[in-house]
């Protein structure tokens, strides 16, 4: 998820535009034109959980735009959505609705809600490319004369209706006009309106394939097998089962091909050798030096664990999610799912933070916001912050399982399920509470675009640039001058009880459980040259895996849930990496 300015109001001197809709609609894509920005926008409801706010120039006006996470009804039923309902109660100079051209009637619902907010107002009627496919035209000239107020039909994806958008928003500025709200029930107004400006021809039947609420497809409505199949435990299980295995095998093939035939070459065969040359020429404190270019020098480990061991499995993650993203086969996956996660006190498309958990544990924690109870938003957080590595990590257990056998990751990945499915279990059985009954839209099928998955690849590149390997670097520096100066094996000794009376490792592993309250993944890179046996690697990548969130996400866990619920999560990870890791280390000795 990439990163967004908060909240906050209009900068001075700024027009406040807010841009809402039903979720699912294209408003991120609007607001990343408009805005020059990069927010997160996938094919799914809830991809905007909260406020992102960006400026931008229509005519003479400097405009603060605010995107709103998507909303069906101004009856708030969720955290995510109350948030868009508050902003449209405080003062705003224009309201962007926007519309779904391909569900028009249950968009225009809204939008004859959010008229009544008195605010000036102008309706973009997106996603006209999936509409005309299906044989659906709408008379966005009529629609403006009914509504009273602008209509502008576009294809946000393509960056087409914007030029026309600019011209009305700068107009609505200049001029003002508060709109007459339509009189009589809303859901009668909006059927009425859209038998009127909407033609369809053809066979229209995609139109009713998957309806825009509800996970179930209508009983009554002719659905066509290749989308129904995708949702039926056969043979949707069979697919889905094959689209993982085949997301596991590229994310994986990909990473390590780019990591073992691009970057290690490049880097240890020409870049550290110059480095190393060039330090050992120009610097003569043999301290300096070795902080530079020794165990841990900054030079050396801060250039080869966040972008030739980490970086290559972001790319290959984010480039495989993006595509399932933007396909729409994500909440096909979850209803799949729904029986199972029901189980340990969750929904099928809590399925999808998950997944998002296995990039970075922030967004998948955030993502719930929009589809869960209290209750199941805490199980799914623990679940998140104790067993699911990401991207890093993941990246990071690679490096140091695979080389020394590969049997080892499947080990660890059906360690992290087994926890995670106990720790649901658990949980469901003490957090009071209810499950949610949200009703998870199923949005349509589409083809992903290559100008989105670039840009949402470029977006999450950046994110972890930033977020990820600069902290990194960071932790290394530090390391490598905690190292120089004895601290570390100071600290090594004041942890090596743990370390090697109860974990059976070497003292100098003491290191990483101090590095991995910065970042997750050093609680295992730094076990990379240590000649760990197979037993060793094990109980080194559970601890890892196990061991406290990264600090960033315990200030996530902590703003979402309260600071007594961040410490328990804290108590509970380092608990579970030790029991974990000391058991392993037992057993171990046995095989
Ligand atoms: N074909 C087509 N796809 C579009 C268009 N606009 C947006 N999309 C796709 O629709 C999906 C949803 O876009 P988002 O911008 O994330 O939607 P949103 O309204 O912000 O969604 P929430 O944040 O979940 O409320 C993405 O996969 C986009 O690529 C369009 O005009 N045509
Ligand atoms: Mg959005």
């Amino acid at each position: 998820m990439a990163c967004h300015t908060p909240a906050g109001s209009a900068p001075q001197g700024h027009k406040e535009v807010l841009l809402i809709g039903p979720p699912n609609v294209g408003k991120s894509v609007v607001f990343n034109h408009l805005t020059g920005m990069n927010v997160s926008m996938a094919n799914y409801a809830g991809t905007t959980v909260d406020i992102a706010r960006g400026t931008g120039r229509f005519g003479e006006f400097p405009v603060s735009l605010v995107d709103l996470p998507g909303t069906y009804t101004l009856a708030a039923s969720n955290q995510a959505e109350e948030v868009a309902t508050d902003m449209l109660a405080g003062p705003a100079d224009l309201v962007l609705i926007v519309a779904d051209a391909v569900h028009l009637e249950s968009s225009l619902f809204l939008v004859l809600q959010i008229l009544e907010a008195g605010h000036p107002a102008i309706v973009i009627l997106n996603r006209i490319d999936v509409a005309r496919r299906r044989g659906i035209e709408v008379d966005a000239g009529l629609l403006a004369e009914r509504l009273g107020v602008p209509v502008v039909p576009t294809v946000a994806v393509r960056s087409e209706g914007f030029d026309a958008l600019r011209h009305e928003v700068v107009q609505a500025l200049r001029e003002p006009r508060v709109p007459v709200p339509l009189r009589g029930d809303p859901w009668e107004i909006s059927e009425e309106l859209c038998r009127a400006v909407q033609q369809t021809s053809g066979d229209d039947s995609d139109l009713h394939d998957l309806p825009p609420h509800g996970a179930v497809p209508h009983p009554r409505r002719r659905i066509r097998f290749g989308e129904n199949a995708l949702i039926q435990p056969w043979p949707g299980l069979l697919i889905a089962g094959l689209a993982l295995l085949t997301a596991v095998g590229i994310i994986v093939g990909l990473g390590m091909g780019m990591r073992q035939f691009l970057l290690l070459p490049l880097v240890r065969g020409h870049l550290f050798p110059l480095l190393r040359s060039l330090v050992t020429a120009l610097v003569g404190q043999e301290m300096i030096r070795n902080i530079l270019i020794g165990e841990y020098g900054l030079l050396i480990k801060g250039i080869e664990w966040p972008f030739t061991l980490v970086l290559p499995y972001v790319i290959s993650f984010y480039l495989v999610i993006s595509i399932m993203e933007d396909t729409g086969y994500l909440p096909r996956f979850a209803v799949l799912l729904d029986g199972a996660f029901g189980k340990i006190g969750l929904r099928g498309s809590h399925s999808i933070s998950l997944l998002l958990g296995y990039g970075c544990a922030i967004p998948g924690i955030l993502s719930s916001r929009a589809m869960g109870s209290r209750k199941e938003r805490i199980i799914l957080a623990t679940m998140i912050s104790l067993a699911v590595p990401c991207i890093s990590q993941t990246g990071a257990i690679f490096a140091l399982l695979a080389e020394a056998n590969l049997l080892l990751v499947p080990v660890i990945f059906l360690l992290s399920f087994m926890v995670m499915i106990g720790a649901g279990l658990i949980l469901d059985r003490l957090v009071p509470g209810t499950r949610s009954r949200l009703v998870y839209e199923m949005p349509v099928l589409l083809v992903p675009q290559r100008r989105v998955i670039l840009r949402k690849m470029i977006g999450q590149i950046r994110h972890y640039i930033i977020d990820g390997a600069l902290p990194m670097v960071v932790a290394v520096g530090i390391a490598s001058v905690l190292y120089e100066t004895g601290i570390l094996a100071y600290l090594g000794r004041f942890l090596a009880p743990l370390v090697t009376g109860w974990l059976r490792l070497p003292e100098e592993a003491a290191v990483p459980l101090v590095l991995g309250v910065v970042r997750r993944e050093l609680t295992v890179l730094p076990l990379l040259d240590m000649g760990l046996s197979p037993v060793q690697l094990l109980v080194g990548a559970s601890v890892g895996l196990f061991y406290v969130p990264c600090i960033a996400v315990v200030a996530t866990l902590s703003r979402e849930f309260g600071v007594r619920i961040a410490f328990g999560h804290l108590l509970l990870t380092v608990a579970t990496a030790f029991l974990v890791g000391g058991v392993i280390a037992r057993v171990g000795a046995f095989l």
